[in-house]
């Protein structure tokens, strides 16, 4: 699958087996050439340090050398020096002694490191140092000998053989010299090539260790982006589903930190959560007033003509097996001097009073509507004749008791009727105006029950 279409969760996989991929190879490379080096560091220990304790002696037997000529030459010199031939056998011995011992020394750590060193192995001035100690072990025996019998005979040397002697003398000095310049070359080539393996292996290593930190930035930053990424497309889903609310703006979200942003997209999504049971409160609360207002009286709050028509067939078809309803009309008697005399307000509030008081008096037992003007109905699930007689006397009779503002007392007419088993809506309604009409006609302020 091409790298672009590959989930967040893949390639952050990916990236880190890289990044471990590289920081075990370091671990690993790291892990050998400290070995190595450790190894080399034992080298060094094992040929460089005695070889430089061996030029150290070295020098001390050439001037070994020097004190032995210079006392040599005052014996030959004084016949009164030659007393002392044993003591300086003695010195012979003991220079020859140290010079021997030396150089086997020299020997045995040069023949050690070439058997079996990594550095020693490789480098061509340690056979060419072993010839030129060999050379000083010759140029020794020579002139230990030529010293030993001159000591024996002790005799004046002439001219020719001091100058002989004096030469020898000169060029096993020489030699040594040579030794030790060889060997002061050969240390400081170890310790070079160690220095140099070291700091090949640092810069490695350092390469290795810049290369892991740059996987393992490389791997953060894309973290990080895919991350935002994420973060903006739930910001950006929010903002549509907020717009679409048309709530208030949600705060600003560019260039945050991750922790912001997630801070930030916490307290979106609990905003947006507050939006959306504001909003689904608003709804119902608006669904509750549009039911309000599609059923109810916007003056007087009892039920309009629409929830009439509605509970009206309801309710007849609920009674049909008992027939066990009755509506009540009821019209308030000349209302139209109320409003001419005191104002359309104060007929408004008339009409108020009135609901309110058929509504206490049905007690629940019955349901107001108003079916326009001054004119209500009243349902009832009764076919009592005694207790509707009652109830719309109760009606008329505490309506004009009724005191609103300065207006004299209100009455009413009311048409009363049973549900029949022929009846429809229409014919139950009829029958019921028709009552209200002749209990108008007989003077109104009156009940009439059919
Ligand atoms: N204040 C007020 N008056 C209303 C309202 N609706 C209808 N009316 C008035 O009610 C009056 C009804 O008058 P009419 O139909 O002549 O009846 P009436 O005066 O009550 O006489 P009868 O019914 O014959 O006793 C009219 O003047 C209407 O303007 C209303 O909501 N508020």
């Amino acid at each position: 699958m091409p790298w672009s279409q590959r989930s967040l969760v893949d390639k952050i996989r990916s990236l880190s087996g890289v990044l471990l991929l590289f920081l075990f190879v370091v671990i690993v490379y790291s892990f050998f050439q400290l070995r190595a080096i450790d190894a080399e560091m034992r080298e060094v220990a094992n040929v460089d340090i005695p070889l430089s304790q061996q030029m150290d002696q070295l020098a001390l037997i050439q001037l070994h050398q020097h004190l032995l000529m210079e006392m040599t030459r005052r014996q030959l010199e004084h016949v009164e020096q030659q007393h002392k031939k044993g003591q300086l056998l003695n010195e012979l011995e003991s220079y020859s002694q140290r010079l021997v011992d030396s150089a086997a020394a020299t020997q045995r750590i040069i023949q050690q490191g070439l058997a079996d060193g990594d550095i020693v192995d490789k480098m061509v001035e340690h056979r060419r140092a072993l010839k030129a100690i060999e050379q000083i072990e010759s140029l020794h025996e020579t002139y230990e000998q030529t010293l030993l019998s001159v000591f024996q005979q002790a005799r004046l040397l002439n001219e020719s053989e001091w100058q002989q002697l004096e030469a020898l003398d000169s060029q096993l000095d020489e030699q040594v010299e040579t030794v030790v310049l060889q060997l002061q070359q050969l240390t400081t080539e170890i310790a070079h090539y160690a220095e140099k393996h070291e700091r090949q292996f640092l810069l490695i290593n350092t390469l290795l260790g810049v290369t892991a930190l740059l996987v393992g930035l490389l791997l953060t930053a894309h973290i990080i982006r895919s991350f935002r990424a994420a973060i903006g497309a739930l910001h950006q889903q929010l903002d549509s589903i907020r717009n679409a609310f048309r709530q208030t703006p949600l705060p600003e979200h560019s260039w945050l930190k991750p922790e912001d942003e997630l801070q930030q997209l916490q307290q979106n999504l609990k905003t947006l959560s507050e939006s959306l049971s504001k909003e689904l409160i608003n709804r119902d609360q608006a669904e509750q007033e549009l039911v309000e207002l599609a059923t109810k009286d916007a003056l007087t709050g009892v039920y309009n003509r629409n929830k009439w028509n509605d509970l009206l067939k309801t309710e007849i078809s609920l009674a049909t097996a008992d027939n066990n309803l009755a509506v009540l009309i009821i019209d308030v008697d000349h209302f139209k001097q109320i409003n001419d005399q005191f104002g359309h307000d104060v007929g408004d509030k008339a009409l108020i009073v009135l609901a309110q008081k058929i509504e206490q008096l049905l007690n629940r037992d019955g349901l107001l509507f108003r079916l326009g003007g001054e004119e209500f109905a009243v349902l009832t699930r009764t076919n009592s004749a005694p207790d509707l007689r009652l109830l719309a006397e109760r009606i008329r009779q505490n309506v004009a008791e009724l005191q609103v503002d300065n207006v004299p007392p209100m009455t009413v007419s009311i048409g009363v009727t049973y549900l029949r088993e022929q009846d429809t809506a229409k014919s139950f309604v009829k029958r019921a105006d028709n009552l209200l009409y002749q209990a108008k006609q007989a003077g109104r302020n009156r009940v009439l029950i059919e």
